[in-house]
């Protein structure tokens, strides 16, 4: 399989490649020449098949021939072997026509550990066949750095710096990255928010003697491969509701929209999803792109679901892409627009396109602490802000078809322990395995939102010492 960057202007690679490099050389996203579709006695086969096993094979055919199916079979069974749920991805009834996939059962509590897990055991494999080692540089709202911590320390061949903005994630979400005593990690707490994170991650990539020096790489969803490795649950979810002989509906709770980008491709593979509903906070970029086709970029305004507290979202390029017909010179084009001007003029014909598969809702602190009160008082399930969002738009939903919604339990309750008890009185506490986090001694290194100075510290801490 081989992957072409969104705007046209990168070298194109195979898997191994884009694993590597993280983000195209053009500021673009890797995107697969190819959809590796599915007929339906196709997916029929992977059902009941355990979550490393069907993992392993819906990503196959992106990895193609950087990873044999089964040396990719035992990184996905290494991956998901410490996850504290047998199904690893286990799917609960809410009421008769909504489930949730709780995807918080990995060592982090939260989804990223799904992909994240495996990609640390692929940076491991293709590193070593490689005889490589590289630098990682990743900006989080709360849960991408500590999964992508828990997946990459004390992995010789790799330094990880994750920036987060300060003050801006939960207390346990911070202290589940600060708290990791591990000398190949690095943490920089930036003052400003995810967006400035963000931004400053793409502009060390643009320095191209800094990624060249580090080589850097990526393990936000701008890497292609944190897409890939997402894809398994919705078909996991999906299989379990009856597809390929059942339609289904996913709700997702986004702020980088990568989650729900996932969806969109297992869909595209052949999978028969009707709707992609989409839930937000008060950082509503993505509603109000779906409802007015208005994409415009106010400032991040911190939230209860600090995770979803972005307004530029990256992989709305990878839609993007898809929507204008995979034309690079035109995505280039509107996504140089939106950096300019803060507004993207999305054609209209592609907004349309968009609508048609998705539809979104946006819920203010006030309406999520009640959306976790209304789904604990009337089902008994807590919710984690994030999920309650997730699951209030599925529930909002009004489908033309009786395709079962499935919403995307994100994070655990225990991430969030002080929005949960606002609003349901009662406290969630932390696993066994993270009982001590509170009290930990926390490492992390302050810096200014300005470039120069994060480079100079990243530059200082992977010369620190020579396991590079
Ligand atoms: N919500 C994320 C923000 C980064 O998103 P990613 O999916 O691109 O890694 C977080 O919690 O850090």
């Amino acid at each position: 399989m081989r992957y072409f960057s969104t705007r046209g202007q990168a070298e194109p690679r195979d898997f191994g490649g884009v694993l590597l490099a993280g983000l195209a050389e053009d500021g673009g996203l890797f995107m697969p020449e190819s959809w590796p579709e599915r007929s339906a006695a196709e997916w029929r086969a992977l059902r009941d098949l355990p979550y490393a096993e069907l993992a392993a094979q819906v990503m196959h055919p992106f990895v193609g021939e950087t990873i044999s199916l089964d040396v990719l079979r035992g990184l996905c069974e290494r991956a998901y072997a410490g996850f504290n749920h047998p199904a690893r991805v286990p799917m609960v009834q809410l009421d008769s026509g909504l489930w949730v996939q709780e995807l918080f059962h990995g060592p982090t509590l939260a989804f990223k550990d799904m992909a994240l897990q495996l990609l640390g055991q692929l940076f491991e494999h293709v590193l070593t066949e490689r005889n490589e080692t590289v630098t990682i540089v990743g900006a989080t709202s709360g849960d991408t750095g500590s999964a992508a911590i828990e997946a990459c320390r004390d992995r010789s061949r790799i330094k990880i710096a994750i920036l987060h903005p300060e003050g801006r994630t939960s207390e346990v979400q911070r202290r589940q990255m600060t708290t990791v005593d591990a000398s190949n990690v690095f943490n920089i707490a930036v003052d400003g928010t995810f967006d400035d994170c963000q931004d400053m991650v793409k502009g060390l990539f643009a320095d191209t003697a800094f990624r060249g020096d580090m080589k850097l790489t990526a393990v936000n969803s701008i890497n292609w491969a944190r897409i890939a490795a997402q894809i398994p649950y919705y078909v996991a979810a999906a299989l379990a509701m009856g597809a390929p002989d059942r339609e289904v509906a996913f709700a997702v709770p986004t702020g980088n929209f990568g989650n729900v980008l996932a969806a969109w491709a297992a869909r595209r593979m052949g999978l028969p999803v009707s709707k992609l509903i989409i839930g937000s906070n008060r950082n509503d970029i993505l509603t109000r792109f779906l409802a007015a086709n208005d994409m415009t970029a106010k400032g991040v305004a911190p939230s209860l679901s600090p995770s979803m507290d972005i307004q530029v979202s990256s992989n709305f390029e990878r839609l993007l892409f898809e929507l204008v017909d995979r034309d690079p010179t035109v995505t280039a084009q509107l996504m140089q627009d939106f950096r300019k001007t803060g507004h993207m003029p999305v054609p209209d014909a592609a907004w349309k396109k968009a609508t048609a598969l998705f539809q979104g809702l946006a819920l203010s602190d006030a309406e999520t602490s009640a959306a976790i009160r209304q789904i604990h008082d009337t089902t008994g399930y807590l919710a984690d802000p994030h999920s309650a969002i997730g699951i209030a738009a599925g529930q909002a939903a009004k489908l033309p078809a009786p395709a079962p919604v499935i919403a995307m339990a994100t994070a655990h309750p225990a991430k969030f322990p002080d929005a949960v008890e606002a609003a349901t009185g009662i406290r969630p506490s932390l696993p066994p395995h993270l009982a001590h986090l509170m009290t930990g001694e926390e490492r992390l290194t302050r810096a200014p939102n300005d470039l120069a100075s994060v480079e100079s510290l990243i530059r200082a801490f992977v010369g620190r010492n020579d396991q590079l």
